[in-house]
């Protein structure tokens, strides 16, 4: 992007003149653009720590932190440069880098119509203005377009091509020149999925939806007691006329586009919910502390993950059929009440009701058993995948079925009793209705009333039936969901959590108060750039602390080795200064700003660390996407040749030359097996190429030969701007 500054050719004032905002103007581009959102802001404003940085590479991040002291995220859209209209069309409201009349600029995309022609803008005069996406999406693309300018301009030259054919043959030579070529196509704005709920539900309008999920609800009702009351009085009353007939069908067809309209808002609603649900969970799931991810273990998350999906449709499904439910048992009890038996039938559908509420309640100890007997399973199973190797090698073959039996027995069991309730349950729903339709019927017939008194009475029974019956499916659903809740509910805490480093000050509005990234550059030589003081730390399942009174402080290009006996706390020490934990008490500061302070991206970005072999995973990927794990995707040709350097530095050129796909070779189980030595230098390669001030690593050279080792201490000498070196004496 430096060389994006140095090249970029302003366009020409033309459709985008007077719309896109300069980029001092981007944070106020960013508040404006929530406020017509609808966004909620912070009700107080002006947090921005640290001003717009000179470095055009860092407006992203800049914009990022901005965002997060709103308490608000930006959701970067990378696309090829062929998709960036699509990508546009998809992302509002966002902000948009163009090319403009004065460089770069950004645009404050509100809305798309829904043919995807057109634009409505927020102008830096904050009037909204409408645009063609065509230009929206030349004036992004004009940012990477620039590397090809000469090329093609140098193509047509040769050719006798006169417009309008020459701009379409330019803009096909472009496309086809930069077809693998990704960039930020838009920065959708959004609420971090951590937002407090009430937030995330404002931002979707949910309140009014269900409103209108409810009218509809109701107003089918009506329209089917109408067309059943029309009906039926008719053939009770031997007045079977055209008249009446068509009145009956006419209620009956009004209902169909109000069944229609009713599926269409739950369906929809349903769908925004449950991706709400799903990205808290995401979410949260990432930012799980590591100690209680640890405890867990990747079976029981496995576990957990397929249980959330289960708690999402449950959760769902039966909020919407009680809620539909109650709409029908409000219905049927004032039918029942205006019939024949009056007092007596409401009664009767209450006692019902109290009867099965009772049960149902008792069928959620059975559904917790059931869930628990899963839970157990699949982390069971996931455990023994992990360590079936050694299974094979170690264990005898006779044993290697009985745990499983056991708890699969265990498991047929409570799934056994579960589904025995859950019948017994809904054959009484079912059939249990029948006393209250004798009750609502019968005094009508013994007092001699009329047939449409009668006639009432059965109505106000079926109806009964019918309301109690998705009430007890939508409570079964719901009392699942509460149990299946608790399994997830880690992981959504964590996600509350997550929204800034330390998150521990919040204002009014639930947002955290954080500052956004400062300047990068580094702080003079004599002041300190990380500073530990007095910092206390305790495993959550130990008894005794391992961090007592610790106190360091690093200025600015030191190198400090970190030496002391094993277990005395020295990978501990290294997670909490690259933020992976948090002290119990004491302070530490990084340029002076206590973790809570930062964003929640802002620390990362200045702190990396090669933690521990048995701490560090290959992953399953390319070479390449394993070294960049920390860069930004997609991957930049300066990320790949910085990358392709640094494993020549730490004498992995061999390596790469036997790879037959070099750099993009698959490593991981089942890819390129990796012997110890050259993982460990892919993970100091990995931390050295998040561009961090302070490099720590953690027995980064315990597999290395001498002569390696020095070639890695050299590389990272070089190369990293501040060092912490953790190692044995
Ligand atoms: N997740 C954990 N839960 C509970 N106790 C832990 C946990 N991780 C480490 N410990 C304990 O904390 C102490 C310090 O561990 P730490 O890994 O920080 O030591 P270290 O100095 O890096 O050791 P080594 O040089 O052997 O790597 C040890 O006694 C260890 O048993």
């Amino acid at each position: 992007m430096t060389t994006l500054a140095n090249e970029l050719k302003p366009r020409a004032a033309g459709p985008l003149s007077g719309l896109a905002w300069q980029p001092r103007r981007a944070a106020e581009a960013l508040e404006a653009l929530a406020l017509r959102a609808g966004l909620p802001l912070p009700r107080t404003s002006g947090r921005v720590v640290g001003g717009l940085p000179e470095d055009p590479n860092r407006l992203g991040e800049w914009l990022d932190a901005v965002a997060q002291s709103q308490g608000l995220e930006l959701d970067l859209l990378y696309t090829r440069h062929g998709e960036v209209e699509k990508a546009i069309q998809r992302a509002a409201p966002a902000l948009l880098d163009v090319v403009g009349d004065g460089g770069v600029q950004v645009v404050a995309l509100l809305r798309v119509s829904p043919s995807g022609r057109t634009a409505r803008v927020l102008a830096p005069d904050e009037t909204v203005r409408d645009v063609p996406v065509s230009e929206l999406t030349a004036a992004v693309q004009a940012l990477v377009e620039f590397q090809q300018v000469d090329t093609v301009d140098r193509v047509l030259a040769g050719t006798a091509l006169r417009e309008p054919q020459r701009t379409l043959a330019r803009r096909a030579l472009m496309g086809a020149q930069l077809a693998n070529t990704h960039l930020v196509a838009a920065r959708t704005l959004r609420l971090p999925p951590g937002a407090r709920l009430i937030h995330h539900l404002k931002a979707l309008s949910a309140a009014p939806r269900l409103m209108l999920v409810l009218l509809l609800a109701v107003l089918i009702q009506v329209c089917v007691l109408a067309a059943w009351w029309l009906i039926g009085r008719g053939a009770f009353e031997g007045q079977l006329d055209q008249g009446w007939l068509w009145a009956w069908a006419l209620m009956g067809l009004t209902a169909v586009p109000l069944q229609a309209a009713l599926a269409w808002t739950q369906g929809t609603l349903a769908l925004d919910l449950s991706a709400l649900l799903r990205r808290r969970l995401l979410a949260g799931a990432l930012s799980l502390p590591v100690d209680e991810a640890r405890r867990g273990g990747i079976g029981e998350y496995v576990g957990r993950t397929f249980e959330s999906a289960g708690m999402e449709q449950m959760v769902l499904a039966g909020s919407f059929t009680s809620m539909l439910a109650v709409v029908d048992l409000t219905l049927a009890a004032s039918v029942t009440l205006s019939g024949p038996a009056g007092w007596l039938g409401l009664g009767a559908l209450a006692a019902c009701c109290a009867v099965l509420g009772v049960l149902v309640a008792r069928q959620a100890m059975l559904f917790r058993g059931w869930t628990e007997a899963r839970v157990v399973m699949t982390h069971a199973l996931i455990e023994r995948m992990l360590g079936h190797r050694t299974r094979l090698a170690q264990e005898q073959p006779s044993r290697w079925h009985e745990e499983e039996d056991q708890e699969l027995a265990r498991y047929s069991d409570a799934a056994e009793r579960w589904d025995a309730g859950t019948a017994r349950i809904m054959t009484l729903a079912r059939r249990g209705i029948l006393p209250v339709a004798i009750i609502a019927t019968l005094p009508g017939v013994l007092a001699g009333s009329s047939t449409a008194t009668i006639a009432v009475g059965v109505g106000a029974a079926l109806l009964g039936a019918r309301a109690v019956t998705s009430m007890t499916v939508g409570a079964l659903a719901l009392i699942g969901s509460r149990v299946l809740f608790d399994g997830v509910r880690p992981m959504l805490e964590a996600a509350r959590l997550a929204r800034a480093v330390g998150a521990t000050k919040e204002d009014d509005d639930g947002v955290p108060q954080v500052a956004p990234l400062t300047s990068s550059e580094a702080p003079s030589r004599n002041q300190a750039l990380l500073e530990v003081r007095d910092v206390y730390f305790k495993h959550p399942a130990s008894p005794r602390a391992v961090l007592e009174g610790a106190s360091l402080s690093i200025r600015p290009g030191e190198r400090v080795l970190l030496e002391g006996p094993s277990g005395s706390g020295k990978s501990t020490l290294a997670s909490i200064l690259t933020g992976l934990r948090r002290q119990g008490s004491g302070v530490v500061l990084l340029r002076g700003l206590d973790m809570s302070t930062w964003t929640s991206d802002g620390w990362g970005a200045q702190i990396a660390g090669a933690p521990q072999f048995h701490e560090n995973h290959v992953v399953s990927g390319t070479l390449a996407m394993n070294l960049l794990l920390g860069r930004a995707w997609p991957h930049t040709q300066d990320d790949m040749k910085l990358a392709r350097e640094l494993c020549e530095e730490l004498g992995l050129g061999d390596l790469l030359q036997r790879m037959p796909a070099g750099i993009l070779q698959m490593v991981g189980e089942r890819g390129w097996q990796l012997s110890h030595g050259e993982q460990s230098r892919i993970f100091v390669a990995r931390a050295l190429l998040q561009r961090v001030q302070v490099v720590v690593l953690d027995e980064a050279f315990g597999a290395l030969d001498p002569v390696t080792m020095r070639k890695v201490m050299n590389c990272v000498n070089a190369r990293a701007p501040t060092l912490i070196v953790i190692a044995h004496p």
